[in-house]
């Protein structure tokens, strides 16, 4: 969506701009009438149906699915009551729609707002001067509440702006230079043609976006799972999960979705996805505990633990299994697909069949045997033995009443006496043992390793409190690094998790190793997900380096690869403070282009000792000169405690390796050698930290800091 650039003689006159604010807001006011009359509505309704009295169990629960519509419908109204339209579009045919966070329409009318994720507003998004698609005009509408304060129009079809067209400068680059709040906000209004053609795109496994910093992918990852709820109704009843790097950036973006109505999303990060209290991993151990090799590995455990080969000898006076019987039964209750758990009731089920078996043809030797006996004391053969008794009970009239014992074996009968036989339950819990997740991991990192290979963080006191059983960080019994290896053990053992999701959001996730990836196919049955990040951005916890890497076991080849290459944050001065940083870290990878222009980066040297003078001057001067600005000090991770006494609100500090996804007005980069040096991977981490700032950085460099 281009901006439109005009003369300033083109720009309309202060008293033309107020006629057409004063003109939508007539518009706008119909809009939160009708916004307020179905919010209330909804509310009402949801009062009389929780008021209901159910007669049985169907009808409470249909009553609970009603309410949790009308409680979704009522939260989605009153979210979007902010900024509820944004725009209109007007066709070359005379006819114009607004566009808004929902769609309103009367009982009885025509739509007064259309979806913006709707068809009929794909035009506000997609036109441009080229290809207007019918479009004469796009306005947009600024509020104040619920105060249209200003609208901007663009002029599409190449005709003369007339007296009702407000031109002027456009919305995205005020949206883009507007002060940081410390939460992103949405970008409907100004959603740019290249990003809405990801977010709308109708494909339905894995959608990637890359792209440099600032390039919008969060806002696209957003606004896509946003458009995804409303075009894809199985998606919206099984809800959308949104995965980030941590929880503060969870807490920036989390006010996104639900301005954009969309309320029923569930945010966290994988540590944080199985609801485990769990404490902090160091990187090496969470990037050891998340290769890939460690699922082949558990799966070989769990499979160890399932009834070992060789005969088994049956506690009680039960029949003895040869091996072939055992490996049968293991085979049949592996066959199935299902989880070790479930599969021991078939597996039980099978030894009972074998175990039956044995009883039967048991049973069958000891009646030969005594056969035998006899024949040989009466000395005849068993056969014309047989036939004399036959016939001397048929003589007696007994003919087919009496039966041979082998007759008189019932295998279903024996089948259940098995089955409540407490050796048979002893045999079943020797062979085919219930584990738990939690008890097989301890186990095999207490034991030091898999496979023979030593697991970083294993060892004997693996998985147990390290203070002295107080519950809660620092001291819970398992790290963040162990929650992937905990959720594939419980996979193994019990199945898919609970919960899964329609859709499933992964930002920044060029940071998520391959057995974090594994969780979260798991909960993503259908693979409907967006994925986005930037490799150039990594961190040092994954050994992840492409998405085809990525994704390989879990996209069913169904990737669709988007990439970004314009940066909205960053301006062109600070994009070019990075270029040899980049070239370094990322070589083959190009710069973005800017939207806008701003000041030089600004280098201030200082000497060691001076660091905390010097970062007190930089921020109160920012201060003193923005006032109600964001600011970050972002330092090397060891630093941020000492710069915690050093650094007031508002500034804040921010240790580098937390800093992804997360942006500022103004960012001050303390020793950058430093961060850099700090760990493996650290220049990406700088990287990182100097494509922060929307408009200042202030590079703090410290000659002799690596000295410490
Ligand atoms: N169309 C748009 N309209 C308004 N603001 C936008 C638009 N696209 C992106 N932005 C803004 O640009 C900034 C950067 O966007 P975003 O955080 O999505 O980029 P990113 O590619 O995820 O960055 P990073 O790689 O650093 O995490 C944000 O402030 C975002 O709101």
């Amino acid at each position: 969506m281009p901006q439109t650039a005009l003369s300033s003689s083109a720009r309309t006159r202060p008293d033309g701009r107020a006629t057409q604010a004063a003109v939508e807001q007539r518009h706008v006011d119909e809009m939160y009438a009708l916004l307020d009359a179905q919010a209330a509505a909804a509310r009402a309704e949801l009062t009389r149906v929780l008021r209901e009295r159910a007669s049985g169990p169907a009808e409470a629960q249909e009553r609970e699915v009603t309410a949790a519509r009308l409680r979704a419908r009522a939260g989605a109204l009153e979210g979007a009551a902010h900024a509820l339209c944004f725009g209109r579009i007007d066709r070359t045919d005379g006819t114009s729609v607004h566009v808004g966070r929902i769609g309103l329409r009367p009982d009885d009318g025509e739509p007064r707002l259309v979806d913006w994720r709707a068809e009929a507003a794909r035009p506000f998004y997609a036109a441009t001067a080229l290809a207007p698609d019918g479009l004469r005009r796009r306005r947009h509408l600024k509020a104040d509440g619920r105060t249209v304060t200003e609208v901007s129009d663009e002029i599409l079809d190449g005709s003369a702006p007339g007296p009702d067209d407000v031109v002027g400068d456009g919305p995205l680059v005020e949206a883009l230079t507007a002060r940081r709040t410390g939460r992103m906000q949405a970008a409907v209004s100004t959603l740019q043609s290249e990003q809405d053609r990801i977010v709308r795109s109708p494909h339905r496994g894995v959608t990637v976006v890359q792209g440099g910093p600032g390039t919008g992918k969060t806002v696209v990852a957003l606004h896509r799972a946003a458009y995804v709820l409303y075009a894809h109704e199985r998606v919206a009843a099984a809800g959308v999960l949104v995965l980030g790097p941590n929880p503060r950036f969870l807490e920036y973006i989390s006010h996104v979705l639900p301005s954009l109505g969309e309320n029923d999303v569930v945010l966290a990060t994988c540590a944080t996805l199985t609801g485990r209290d769990v404490r902090p991993a160091s990187d090496a151990e969470a990037r050891a505990k998340g290769e890939a090799w460690l699922a082949a590995a558990l799966a070989r455990a769990v499979a160890d633990r399932q009834a070992p080969p060789g005969p088994f000898r049956t506690p009680g006076d039960l029949p003895d299994l040869p091996a072939a019987d055992v490996a049968a039964a293991r085979a049949q209750a592996t066959g199935i697909g299902l989880a070790h758990n479930p599969a021991r009731a078939v597996f039980k089920e099978h030894l009972i069949d074998a175990l039956t078996d044995a009883l039967e043809l048991a049973g069958q030797d000891a009646l030969n045997e005594v056969d035998q006996q006899v024949a040989a004391a009466m000395g005849r053969d068993v056969a014309s033995l047989d036939k004399a008794v036959a016939s001397d009970l048929a003589n007696l009239g007994f003919d087919g009443v009496v039966g041979t014992a082998h007759d008189d074996f019932d295998p279903e009968a024996v089948r259940a006496e098995l089955a409540a036989d407490r050796g048979v339950d002893r045999a079943v819990e020797e062979l085919w043992p219930r584990l738990d997740a939690e008890e097989l991991v301890r186990e095999i990192l207490r034991a030091g390793g898999l496979d023979g290979r030593p697991v970083p963080g294993a060892g004997p006191d693996a998985g147990a409190r390290s203070d002295g059983g107080e519950p809660g960080r620092p001291g819970a019994d398992w790290s963040e690094a162990d929650v992937p290896l905990l959720d594939e053990a419980a996979a193994l053992l019990d199945g898919l998790p609970g919960r899964t999701f329609g859709h499933v959001v992964v930002d920044e996730a060029q940071e998520i190793t391959p057995m974090q990836w594994r969780m979260i196919a798991r909960r993503c049955p259908s693979r409907s997900m967006t994925v986005v990040g930037d490799f150039a951005q990594a961190g040092q916890v994954s050994t992840v380096r492409d998405w085809d890497e990525a994704l390989a076991d879990i996209a069913d080849g169904r990737t669709q690869t988007w990439t970004l290459t314009v940066s909205y944050r960053t301006t062109a001065e600070i994009l070019g403070a990075t270029r040899d940083l980049l070239a370094r870290i990322a070589p083959g990878q190009e710069l973005s282009t800017a939207v806008r222009q701003g000041q030089e980066p600004r280098r201030v040297v200082v000497g060691r000792p001076g660091i905390a003078e010097a970062i007190r001057g930089i921020v109160s001067d920012d201060v003193a000169a923005h006032p109600g600005a964001q600011l970050a000090v972002i330092c090397a991770d060891h630093r941020a405690a000492d710069l915690a006494g050093v650094v007031v609100p508002p500034a804040q500090v921010l240790p580098a390796s937390q800093a992804r996804g997360l942006e500022f007005d103004a960012v001050v980069v303390v020793a950058p050698d430093e961060i850099a040096a700090a760990r493996p991977g650290g220049e990406r981490d700088l990287y990182v930290a100097l494509t922060r700032p929307t408009h200042r950085l202030t590079i703090l460099e410290t000659p002799d800091a690596g000295a410490a």
